[in-house]
């Protein structure tokens, strides 16, 4: 806290304006209906690889006074970035970075990542586009020429950044127009950005940052364009920290979040580069000639992306961090509102419209946690098999996995994030509340790193084809999908058997359920192509046309599986070490699975069961939410980290949300204030 806010606040306790609140007994009374959550055995299994990490940022974010939200709050958009540098230098230099250790660990860089997003997620994508972005592109495209280039970046010696988007394309890769033109006497090439729309766009840490930049642009060859190829470019001066002549690099303006990055455009006039800067590890230029490993320029391209796996991973981390952070100011608040006074009321956190949308949430965080664990189990198995052949099987199986679940966990924040919001009433809307920041956090994760609509279609082509290929009689390739039933006629007949909510609440029945909707979109989904198909001429137009109900949703529920299958997993470790708390997690799986089932009821009516057992599954939803009511703040409390790094005045631990918000407001410089503009008052009434 500033000297001035601190000394304001203390001012404010002798001279405010507002009679003295008592002591808010609300959260305390709430914590005490429900006793059987263990804090540290679920956070630990919770984190899991992420735990030590967490704990260790955690406390330098609370020691150090480098790190206090309450500034940031007041400080202009140029203070903010710089403090994010002094704060990512603090911390980076407590996680002594290196190639060899990351190699030794594909996880080892995610772990600062996700601690950082705690505090603050501008801090944590600060460091991501510059060590995952910029340093995985040279690591994995570039060959042992760059190695000096890996270092110096992890010595932070140099700040990176990755320009893949341009002003007019972002999804369509294939299509940047960015040109670099192979000159045959030099060796070198020349960089232009001959259009307008060719400028890279919305580029982090370009504004003002970094001095280097991947660059991903059309290579050109005595007129022919050879595709997309990456280069690792200088771009400003290293001592003086000047644009390079032939460079334009300038700031994209205001956003609706997320200052603490300086997003910005580059433009290349002329712009020469020695052959060094090519990436040359899949595709060479050799005596003039081009070369590459790989043939098909839209496979390259699609491997040339295996940079953005750990950025995905981190987006899915991030969804669920600021959900997570969202959903305990949320639970918090609810467990001490009260509404209408009578003594004997329940605080807003019980009724059931409350409940159902918050603990309902916190069943989706869970599952949120758990995409980021297959994710990161997932990618420590493929990555030494990808590593030696980048077209293996498992690698194309694990893109489909980690595109569906960066979707649906960016689509759960967004939507548990407004949920939050709302739960809150208008102190949600208040800056103090800190619901905007994490709101604001998570909108943007549903586009960059790939949009999710995009990649949703990916998952779901690569779903279609490993049935084509079971059509065909191929064997199955991708383990996630060993469910998958290519007889249709089974699939449609397919019929869930629970009677009660004691049978529903049964793990076998939940997957089976689970992977119906697979198998049921899988085939509709086919169905509706060769439909599609029929109707219009070009097969762009007939997929197109085959999203909604269809292609879209079967990604999702790809997605949701996966989820289900790792929470059962996290409620069984749990359970062995503590009974108590790991039911406590088991029934969140039962609304999780209740809430997502519910979701997708005309498919299930349709085809799985009766009127019935929707209603035994609307009861079974209603029934746990109201169940899990008490716990859900051990729960929130058990992962939160600490009032200070959540910096939320109405979700803070102690329930003091009345003093805090007064406390806020009063420190505020203009609070009693008068502003300039108090003149056109009386010329609106003209007088
Ligand atoms: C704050 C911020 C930081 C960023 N940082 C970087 C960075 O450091 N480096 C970088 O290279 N990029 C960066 N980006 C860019 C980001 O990766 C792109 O915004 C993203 O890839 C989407 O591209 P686009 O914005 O061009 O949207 P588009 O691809 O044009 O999408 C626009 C809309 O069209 C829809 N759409 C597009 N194609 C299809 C299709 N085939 N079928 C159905 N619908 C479709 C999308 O769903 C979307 O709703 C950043 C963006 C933001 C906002």
């Amino acid at each position: 806290m500033s000297a001035v806010r601190r000394l304001l606040l203390i001012e404010n306790h002798l001279s405010s304006k507002f009679p003295n609140t008592p002591q808010e007994k609300g959260l305390e009374n709430f914590r005490k209906l429900e006793t059987k959550v263990n804090h540290n055995i679920l956070a630990k299994h919770y984190f899991d690889y992420f735990y030590e990490a967490i704990l260790y940022t955690r406390k330098i974010f609370d020691e150090s006074p480098l790190f206090n939200h309450e500034e940031s709050l007041g400080s202009s958009i140029e203070d903010y970035r710089g403090k994010i540098v002094e704060q990512l230098k603090c911390i980076y230099s407590k996680f002594h970075m290196s190639y060899e250790k990351d190699l030794a660990n594909p996880l080892y860089k995610c772990s600062p990542i996700y601690a950082m997003t705690e505090y603050d997620q501008s801090l944590s994508t600060r460091m991501l586009v510059h060590i995952i972005l910029y340093t995985d592109t040279i690591q994995n495209l570039g060959t042992e020429k760059h190695r000096e280039l890996i270092d110096r970046a992890y010595a932070l010696k140099d700040y990176g950044s990755f320009g893949m988007t341009e002003l007019g394309h972002g999804s369509d890769v294939g299509r940047l127009e960015t040109t670099a033109i192979y000159n045959p006497k030099t060796g070198g090439f020349t960089l232009n950005s001959p259009t307008a729309t060719s400028a890279k766009w919305w580029i982090g840490a370009i504004a003002n940052t970094a001095n280097m930049s991947i660059i991903f642009a059309r290579l050109i060859i005595d007129n022919v364009d050879k595709g997309i190829q990456a280069f690792a470019v200088p771009i400003r001066n290293y001592e003086t920290h000047d644009t390079l002549s032939g460079v334009v690099l300038g700031d994209c303006g205001k956003k609706i979040s997320h200052d603490g990055i300086d997003n910005g455009f580059i433009l290349f006039k002329n712009y020469e580069i020695k052959y060094d800067c090519l990436l040359d590890k899949l595709s060479q230029i050799k005596n003039g000639k081009f070369k590459s490993s790989i043939k098909n320029k839209e496979k390259r391209l699609g491997i040339m992306m295996g940079s953005l796996i750990r950025g995905r991973f981190c987006v899915v981390s991030g969804s669920e961090i600021n959900t997570r952070s969202c959903l305990t100011i949320a639970i918090r608040y609810g467990a001490l509102r009260k509404q209408f006074g009578n003594p004997n009321e329940e605080s807003i956190l019980s009724y059931q419209t409350h409940n159902c949308r918050l603990v309902t949430g916190l069943a989706k965080t869970v599952a949120m946690r758990c995409a980021s664990k297959v994710i990161g189990d997932m990618y420590k198995a493929v990555k030494p098999i990808s590593d030696v052949n980048p077209e293996c099987d498992e690698l194309n199986e694990f893109h489909s996995v980690l595109s569906s679940l960066k979707c649906v966990c960016s689509w759960y924040g967004i939507a548990i994030s407004q949920e939050c919001r709302e739960a809150c009433g208008g102190h949600g809307v208040s800056k103090y509340s800190s619901l905007g920041r994490h709101r604001g956090y998570v909108d943007v994760h549903a586009t960059w790193e790939g949009d999710n609509t995009v990649l949703a279609q990916q998952t779901s082509k690569y779903i279609l084809k490993i049935l084509q290929k079971s059509f065909k009689g191929q064997k199955f390739i991708a383990p996630t999908l060993n469910f998958l039933n290519i007889d249709f006629q089974e699939v449609k007949t397919f019929k869930s058997l629970f009677t009660s909510r004691k049978e529903f609440e049964n793990e076998k029945c939940i997957i089976s359920l689970f992977e119906h909707r697979v198998n049921f979109l899988t085939h509709t989904s086919v169905m509706k192509l060769q439909e599609s198909s029929m109707k219009y001429s070009d097969m762009t137009t007939a997929w197109n046309n085959s999203q909604i109900f269809y292609i879209q949703d079967l990604s999702k529920s790809f997605a949701e599986l996966i989820m289900a299958r790792e929470f059962i997993k996290l409620s069984d470790n749990i359970y062995k070490d503590c009974k108590e708390t790991g039911i406590i997690i088991k029934k969140l799986f039962y609304l999780y699975s209740a809430d997502r089932i519910l979701d997708s009821i005309s498919l299930y009516l349709e085809s799985a069961f009766t009127h019935v057992q929707e209603k035994i599954i609307k009861e079974t939803f209603i029934k746990t939410a109201a169940e899990l009511t008490p716990a859900s703040l051990h729960i929130v409390d058990a992962l939160s980290a600490s009032d200070k790094i959540l910096g939320s005045v109405i979700g803070s631990s102690d329930g003091q949300a009345y003093t805090r918000m007064i406390d806020a407001v009063e420190s505020e410089l203009k609070c009693y204030y008068k502003p300039k503009w108090l003149h056109l008052i009386k010329d609106i009434r003209g007088s």
